[in-house]
C-alpha cells in the first residue's frame, strides 16, 4: 500500500479520501530535517504553507510521485527541482478564494474602524469611543492589484459597497476590468490615486519588495495597505518606517516574508498603531479547508491509482475526458519513441513529432511529452515521466519539432510519424490505435502492421529466397521461439525489413551470427 505523509494541519476529509488508498500518516510541525529524514518512506507529501519543501527534502524522497499543496501558493514547494526529479505538485486553485477575499475585505474594515484595538480597549475595561472615530469605505477608491480570482471577488464585493475601483494587472484585458467595475490603469496611478490598496498577486521576483520606500512614497498620506497575498511583495522595513512616520494611513497585513512571524519583529510593536496583523489566516474558513482538502487529497488518491491530476502546477492540466479519449495514443506515442530510440540508436540530436490524419486535429502537447518520454526510457529508465520528459530532452540538447498533416488518411483516429535524427542518421517509425490495440505500421519508411510485443528482432535484408527460412533455423538452433515474424518491402526483391514476435531476450551472440547469414545487413533486438 502506498504511503501519504500530511505535514501540515488539514481537514480530516481529506485524510479519510486518502486512506481510500494509502497508509496515511499525519505528522505536523517536523524540522526541516526531521522531515528529510522521514520522507523516503512516502509516495506523496500533502502540505499548506507551513511546511518548506526544499531541493533537499525533494532529493531525500525517491519514492515520491506528488506533492500535494492544500491551498494556492506553491511558493513553498521547490517546483523546479521537483519537476527536474519527475514528481507531480498540484495544488487547489479555488477552494480558498472566498475565504481570502472575504478576509481581504475584513482587514479592510478593520483598519477603517479600528476594530481590532477597539475591541482589545474594551478587555481593559475603557469605553473610548473618540479615540477610534474611523473612515468610511464608500466612495473611496480602491486598488487591486492582481484581478486573478481573489481581487475579482473583492472588486466585486467593493463595488457592492460603493467603492471606485482601479485595477493594476498586466495579464488582464481592460474588457475584463471593466466587466468587474476596475479601470484598469498603470501601477503609478493606481499608488497615486487609491485611498486602500489590496494586493492579490503571487510572490514572484516582479513582485518582490513591490511596496517598497519608493513606492510608498507615491501614494497618498492617507492610504491603507492591505496583503493577504504573500509575505515579502511589501518590503516590511520601508512599510514600518512609513507607518510611524505618518507617511501612509495604515496597513493591515496577513503574511509576512518570514513565517511565523518573529515574536519580537518591529512590526508587532505597531499593532493598534495604524497597524493590523493577523498570523496567515486567509485560507481559514471551515469551508476553504474542507475544499482544499478535498480538492487536493481526491488528486494525490488518483495519482496514486495511476489517473491524471486535474490541476498540476508542472504538467499541462487535461480535462478527465480528453484524457480518456487520448490515453491509447499516448501509449502509442510512448511505445513509438521508445522503439525509435532503439532503431536508431546512440545520441539523438532530433526528434520530429507528425500528427497525421484526425491525429492532427487532438491536443498534441502531451503526445509529443508522450513521445520523448518513450525516447529516454532507454537511457533513464523509470526516472523519465510525463512530468520531467520534456525537460530531461531539453538538457540532452533535443530539439523537438510538432507537424500536423490532416490530409494522411491512412487510420480511422490518424496515426503517428515520429523521425529522429543522431548519432547513426535519421530513422523513422510510424504506428496507430486498431481498435484498441496499438499497430507499428512502418519502420524506415518499410509498410508493416504489427502489433509491438515485449522483446521484437528487427533486421534490414535483401528481399530474396531463403532467407527467412535461414534466419528460422538460426534462430532455432538458438532455441529462440518465434511468436510472429512479418516482412515490410517497398519493392519485389529490393531492401526489406523484417520484424519478429520473440518470447525471450536473443541470447548472447546471436546477432553477430544472423549478420553473417548471407543477404541480412543488420539486425538488432528491440525490448518494449
Ligand atoms: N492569505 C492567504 O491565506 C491566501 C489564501 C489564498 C491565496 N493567497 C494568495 O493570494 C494571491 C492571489 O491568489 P489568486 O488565487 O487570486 O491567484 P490568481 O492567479 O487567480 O490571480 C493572480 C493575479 O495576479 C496577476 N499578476 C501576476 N503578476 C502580476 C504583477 N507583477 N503585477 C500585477 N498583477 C500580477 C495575474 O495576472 C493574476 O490575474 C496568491 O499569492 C496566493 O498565494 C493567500
Ligand atoms: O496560498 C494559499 O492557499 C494560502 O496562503 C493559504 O495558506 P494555508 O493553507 O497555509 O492557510
Amino acid at each position: 500500500m502506498p504511503k501519504v505523509l500530511v505535514s501540515d494541519t488539514i481537514d480530516q476529509v481529506g485524510v479519510d479520501i486518502l486512506s481510500q488508498v494509502a497508509q496515511v500518516d499525519v505528522n505536523t510541525g517536523l524540522s526541516p530535517e526531521e522531515l528529510i529524514a522521514a520522507i523516503p518512506a512516502y509516495d506523496a507529501l500533502m502540505i499548506r504553507s507551513s511546511t518548506k519543501v526544499t531541493q533537499a527534502v525533494i532529493e531525500a524522497g525517491q519514492q515520491l510521485k506528488i506533492i500535494g499543496r492544500a491551498g494556492v501558493g506553491v511558493d513553498n514547494v521547490d517546483v523546479a527541482a521537483a519537476t527536474r526529479q519527475g514528481i507531480i505538485v498540484v495544488n487547489s486553485p479555488q477552494g480558498n478564494t472566498i475565504a481570502a477575499a472575504e478576509h481581504a475585505l475584513a482587514m479592510m474594515l478593520s483598519l477603517s474602524r479600528h476594530v481590532p484595538a477597539a475591541a482589545a480597549s474594551m478587555q481593559t475595561g475603557s469605553w473610548d469611543r473618540n479615540k477610534y472615530v474611523g473612515t468610511e469605505v464608500y466612495k473611496k477608491t480602491l486598488g487591486v492589484v492582481g484581478l486573478g480570482k481573489i481581487g475579482s471577488h473583492v472588486a466585486t464585493a467593493a463595488r457592492a459597497m460603493g467603492m471606485k475601483l482601479l485595477a493594476y494587472d498586466p495579464f488582464i484585458s481592460a474588457e475584463r476590468a471593466e466587466q468587474l467595475g476596475c479601470r484598469l490603469v498603470e501601477m503609478d496611478i493606481l499608488f497615486q490615486e487609491a485611498d486602500y490598496i489590496t494586493l492579490h498577486i503571487p510572490k514572484t521576483p516582479e513582485t518582490q519588495n513591490l511596496i517598497n520606500a519608493t513606492t510608498l512614497a507615491k501614494m497618498k498620506p492617507t492610504v491603507r495597505i492591505i496583503n493577504c497575498a504573500r509575505g515579502g511583495i511589501i518590503d516590511e522595513v520601508a512599510l514600518a518606517e512609513a507607518i510611524k512616520a505618518g507617511q501612509i494611513g495604515g496597513a493591515a497585513l496577513d503574511v509576512f516574508s518570514s513565517e511565523p512571524l518573529e515574536a519580537d519583529s518591529p512590526l508587532r510593536a505597531l499593532v493598534g498603531k495604524g497597524l493590523v496583523l493577523t498570523p496567515h489566516l486567509g485560507a481559514s474558513t471551515e469551508e476553504a479547508q474542507v475544499n482544499v482538502a478535498v480538492d487536493v487529497a481526491e488528486q494525490i488518491r488518483d495519482v496514486l491509482l495511476g489517473l491524471p491530476a486535474r490541476s498540476a502546477v508542472n504538467i499541462p492540466g487535461l480535462h478527465p475526458d480528453v484524457m480518456e479519449q487520448l490515453r491509447p495514443y499516448l501509449q502509442l506515442a510512448e511505445m513509438l519513441g521508445n522503439l525509435l530510440s532503439q532503431v536508431t540508436g546512440g545520441r539523438i540530436d532530433q526528434l520530429t513529432v507528425r500528427l497525421q490524419g484526425e491525429l492532427a486535429t487532438r491536443e498534441s502537447q502531451p503526445i509529443v511529452v508522450a513521445a520523448l518520454k518513450g525516447l529516454l526510457s532507454q537511457a533513464l529508465r523509470e526516472r523519465v515521466n510525463y512530468v520531467n520528459a520534456a525537460i530531461e530532452a531539453k538538457e540532452r540538447g533535443i530539439r523537438v519539432i510538432e507537424t500536423r498533416d490532416e490530409g494522411i488518411q491512412d487510420y480511422t483516429g490518424g496515426s503517428l510519424h515520429l523521425t529522429a535524427h543522431g548519432d547513426h542518421g535519421e530513422h523513422s517509425v510510424v504506428g496507430a490505435v486498431v481498435g484498441q490495440e496499438l499497430r507499428i505500421t512502418s519502420i524506415d519508411g518499410f509498410p508493416v502492421n504489427v502489433p509491438p510485443t515485449h522483446y521484437m528482432l528487427f533486421t534490414r535484408h535483401r528481399d530474396m529466397p531463403g532467407i527467412i527460412g535461414k534466419l528460422g533455423s538460426q534462430l532455432g538452433s538458438f532455441n529462440v521461439n518465434i511468436a510472429s515474424m512479418q516482412v515490410g518491402r517497398r519493392i519485389v526483391r529490393g531492401d526489406a525489413v523484417m520484424v519478429l514476435s520473440i518470447d525471450d531476450p536473443l541470447p548472447d551472440g546471436i546477432l553477430s551470427e544472423i549478420t553473417k547469414i548471407p543477404g541480412i545487413e543488420s539486425a538488432y533486438m528491440v525490448a518494449l
